[in-house]
């Protein structure tokens, strides 16, 4: 099924302690954010990408478009404070009211074709989809004062990642709401679900990760060189 993705690109990366956006870090010489939009451009269902950067980075990310070819990218337009606001910077250029929507963190290189078409299959007009993966560790609510309060049932808990999948109509009238309301959520299924939506969870990848700090950068090497040896395995036997 045909979507259009929305890929929030316009943070700080204050955790990432890079000194700049992590957007533009080079992971294996390929900078972050052309890593992510690879996967779209790459992806015959996506028919078009919204990007959304600060203000004062357009310039620079215009520029990565045009050297890496991404041809895909219809739209560059300028975030808010917070994620919320730039993916709503984002859905606000969208002109078709029917189809398929993706939110997907410019921060996440490594979510497969697969499990895009997994999410987009599972999408309704009043149902979204997330990627998310099953909790390993035990989670416990702490006190301001770091006294366990209680241990949540570890076998309803989700991970939640990005792309987060809704009808365009659903998306729309989630943010609205929220923007109204003044209500903040962390992810965009947050919204939908604050309006009584239905979001469905499909079981994704640990892959998947957000590169948050500098130690995310390590392991996101790490997945570049498994990927790399699977491939020339494939190669090889083929
Ligand atoms: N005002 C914001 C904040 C975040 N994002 C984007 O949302 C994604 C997920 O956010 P996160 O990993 O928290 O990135 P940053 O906000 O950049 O990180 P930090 O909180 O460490 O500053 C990133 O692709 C980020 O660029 C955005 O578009 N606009
Ligand atoms: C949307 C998200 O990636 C889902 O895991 C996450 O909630 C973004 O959180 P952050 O506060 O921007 O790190």
């Amino acid at each position: 099924m045909a979507y259009t993705v929305i890929v929030p690109a316009a943070g700080q990366g204050k955790r990432m302690n890079a000194g700049a956006n992590k957007q533009f870090l080079n992971i294996q010489a390929v900078p972050l954010i052309v890593r992510t939009l690879q996967i779209f451009e790459n992806d015959e269902a996506c028919q078009a990408m919204i990007v959304v950067a600060n203000k004062d980075e357009i310039i620079e990310m215009k520029r990565l478009f045009t050297d890496y070819g991404l041809s895909k990218v219809t739209a560059l337009v300028p975030g808010g404070q917070e994620r919320q606001e730039s993916v709503y910077a984002g859905l606000s250029e969208i002109k078709q009211t029917e189809g398929v929507v993706l939110v997907h963190d410019g921060a996440r290189p490594f979510v497969r074709p697969e499990e895009i078409r997994r999410l987009v299959a599972e999408v309704g007009e009043t149902q979204g989809a997330v990627l998310a993966t099953k909790v390993k560790d035990t989670i416990k609510k702490g006190s301001r004062e770091q006294i366990v309060t209680e241990t949540l049932a570890r076998d309803e808990l989700w991970a939640v990642q990005t792309p987060q999948a809704f009808s365009y109509k659903l998306l729309k009238k989630a943010h609205d709401v929220a923007k109204k309301k003044a209500f903040t959520g962390t992810d965009d299924a947050g919204l939908v679900e604050h309006i009584g939506g239905r979001v469905r969870l499909i079981p994704g990848n640990e892959e998947n990760i957000k590169l948050t700090t500098p130690y995310d950068i390590g392991i996101a090497e790490m997945i570049l060189e498994k990927r790399k040896e699977d491939e020339d395995e494939n190669r090889a036997r083929f």
